[in-house]
């Protein structure tokens, strides 16, 4: 299954004409950066875009909350169809969690494929993951995003033999729908145990390669932060490696490790996957011992844009996966990154925040020098000055 969903097995490449049209529920009350925001929502077309859709519309509405059944209210869902027709949009993406029934009863609605922010994020992954690793842990949350949204085939389901509804004959009665519903969610079942399978075994050959890193006293940094704020661009400064950097969101899903040598001394600095708000928990769940990476390191060096307008924002956000993941405690240096776009007073604000940020340019390799240094010098305070190699060594 793993490869994307939303446009088809093999359209993963930007060539179809596959329009999505985004819809929202924004309450007032919300943070500035909730579902329906200005932030959330430019974010959204920037993740329809990374996954090659063509964002054919927005429609926003502001609402106490979401409607249980219809998660927009019954007048805006009513003028769904309308909107789908208008935009000649081929899927609608929710900037928000859809429940299992809201997602039936608008793609009822709409008369076309109805999803929300997280299978979205899921379907970027699907697409961009290459390692084996990483194409099991997408369809492991894939799959646990799908069990509770199987629809058994139809409609007849719940008509044929009553389901299981209580009293009356309708007890104990399966129509077939339900049996074909029970299958589905059998095979669905046995096929993740069986991806958990494999995931474990790389998981540990993961961790069989952290010890033997660890008992040859060399200290590892894992670049963690936001998707997009540049920290492949940095793992290339630093470290002189060839890493793929893109503008667009989840460029990188498998962790890439490298070593770099700072007075003679050698750490390794590990790639990882970047962070987004509301990051599916499927996701987390699905790359947990791919996250570890962070947890295991000596120090997270977190990379920050500075040039983007919530860039508090997302360092809570960082914080808070960090957290989510058991990698809260570990050691942090901030770097406050694309200084060459950023605007300065911004650069400033984000530095008088965090006195101890480093601030760079990935790009044109500005202050590079002076961070590979702080690195080197936090991992000595932090006790892990890490094996001298070469002519230094003692
Ligand atoms: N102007 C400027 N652009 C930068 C800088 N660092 C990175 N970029 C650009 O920002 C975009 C994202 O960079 P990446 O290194 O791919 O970012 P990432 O954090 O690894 O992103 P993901 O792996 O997708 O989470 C690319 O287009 C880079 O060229 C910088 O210091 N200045
Ligand atoms: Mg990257």
């Amino acid at each position: 299954m793993a490869g994307p969903w939303l446009l088809g097995p093999g359209d993963g490449d930007g060539t179809t004409d596959a329009r999505a049209l985004l819809i929202a529920v924004h309450r007032q009350d919300e943070d500035e950066d909730g579902p329906g925001s200005e932030l959330s929502l430019r974010e959204l077309e920037r993740l329809a875009e990374a996954d090659g859709l063509t964002v054919a519309g927005t429609l926003v509405q502001s609402r106490g909350r979401p409607d249980p059944a219809t998660y927009l209210g019954s007048g805006k869902a009513g003028e769904l169809a309308d909107e789908v027709a208008r935009t000649r949009a081929t899927v609608v993406i929710a900037d928000g969690e859809l429940t299992p029934a809201q997602a039936r009863n608008l793609q009822d609605r709409a008369g076309v494929r109805v999803v929300d922010r997280t299978a979205l994020i899921l379907d970027i992954f699907a697409g961009h993951a290459r390692s084996r690793e990483g194409r099991l842990q997408v369809e492991l949350a894939q799959i646990a995003y799908q069990l509770p949204r199987l629809r058994g085939g139809g409609r007849e389901m719940s008509r044929v033999g009553g389901g299981r509804t209580a009293g009356g004959a309708g007890i104990g009665v399966r129509g077939p729908g339900e049996m074909r519903l029970e299958l589905q969610r059998r095979r669905l079942r046995q096929r993740a145990a069986r991806l958990r399978e494999g995931a474990g075994e790389l998981a540990l050959r993961r961790e069989r390669t952290r010890h033997r890193r660890a008992r040859n006293l060399i200290p590892s940094v894992a670049v963690t932060g936001y998707t997009n704020a540049g920290k492949s661009a940095l793992v290339n400064r630093l470290a002189g490696a060839d890493l793929q950097t893109r503008d667009e969101p989840f460029a990188t899903l498998d962790p890439a490790v490298r070593r770099v040598t700072v007075d003679g001394r050698t750490f390794t600095l590990t790639d990882t996957v970047g962070f987004v708000r509301h990051l599916p928990h499927q996701l987390v769940d699905a790359f947990r011992s791919t996250l570890e990476e962070v947890s295991h390191s000596d120090l997270a060096l977190h990379v920050v844009d500075a040039s983007a307008p919530d860039a508090l924002n997302q360092i809570t956000t960082v914080h808070g996966v960090l957290h989510e993941i058991g990698a809260g405690a570990v050691p942090e240096l901030l770097v406050l990154n694309k200084i060459d776009i950023a605007p300065p007073e911004w650069v400033d604000a984000l530095q008088r925040a965090y006195p101890e940020a480093v601030a760079v340019s990935a790009l044109t390799g500005d202050r590079v020098v002076a961070l590979r240094t702080a690195v080197a010098a936090r991992l000595r305070d932090l006790g892990r000055p890490g094996r001298l190699v070469g002519r230094y060594r003692e």
